[in-house]
């Protein structure tokens, strides 16, 4: 199917629209079976997107949400997207937060825990919202990674990455959710803000290879409509 792009007049505008399709994915999975899961992106982008979900009235004692990836470190790090889910939905009373990594960010101990975890919890995610970095990653998909063959494997849920090199804004090893698992959801989104992320996707999906860009794994899936909302 592909992807549809909506192009927002600022990041404003954007946070607005993509909150209220997460609204309704969420309430549509609490109206349907009583409870709802998002996996969602971290890094830099999507903090007052979920600042701004936190707000909703929702009955968050029954929505989970789980990272689409994280990075190895203790929970209490900056660098851990964990924590920003924890402050960003600070105000969504009662909502459950699973985590990809152990408490220390053990890497090994952290892969273990995220495959039991997601082998306890098969249902679709309600949406994912996706990011992408500056070189075509998405979750922690990274170029030319040798674990990108473990992202791609239909058969598996979540993988180990040590980006090679490391990322200098978070140089860690990452547990990633692989494509297989991010794409079984009710809804795709991918975020991107700013001309250098508009450019790479524009490149990305000229070259159309997953190994340069990750994040075409996601946008050439076949059954998945992905909607991409970008602004300025
Ligand atoms: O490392 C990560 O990077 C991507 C993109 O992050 P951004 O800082 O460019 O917004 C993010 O989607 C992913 O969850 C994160 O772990």
């Amino acid at each position: 199917m592909g992807w549809t792009l909506h192009t927002h007049a600022d990041a404003r505008q954007l946070a607005a629209h993509l909150v209220d399709s997460l609204q309704a994915s969420l309430q549509a999975g609490l109206d349907e079976h009583g409870a709802a899961m998002l996996a969602l992106a971290g890094g830099s982008t999507p903090w007052p997107v979920y600042e701004r979900l936190a707000q909703a009235p929702l009955a968050w004692q029954n929505v989970t949400l789980l990272p689409t990836d994280d990075r190895c470190v203790p929970v209490e790090s900056p660098a851990s997207n964990l924590r920003g889910l924890a402050e960003a939905f600070a105000p969504a009373s009662g909502v459950h937060l699973a985590a990809l990594t152990v408490p220390d960010g053990d890497p090994d101990a952290s892969l273990i825990q995220a495959r039991a975890w997601l082998a306890r919890h098969r249902q679709d995610f309600d949406a994912v919202v996706l990011g992408m970095g500056t070189d075509g990653h998405t979750a922690s998909l990274f170029p030319q990674a040798p674990e990108l063959a473990c992202g791609f494997d239909p058969a598996l849920e979540a993988c180990r990455f040590d980006p090679d090199p490391l990322p200098p804004e978070a140089p860690y090893p990452r547990i990633s959710l692989t494509v297989g698992r991010l794409l079984r959801a009710g809804a795709v989104h991918l975020l991107i803000t700013g001309a250098a992320k508009r450019a790479v996707l524009e490149e990305a999906i000229a070259l159309n290879d997953p190994q340069r860009h990750p994040v075409m794994a996601v946008l050439g899936a076949p059954a998945v409509d992905v909607q991409i909302h970008w602004s300025p």
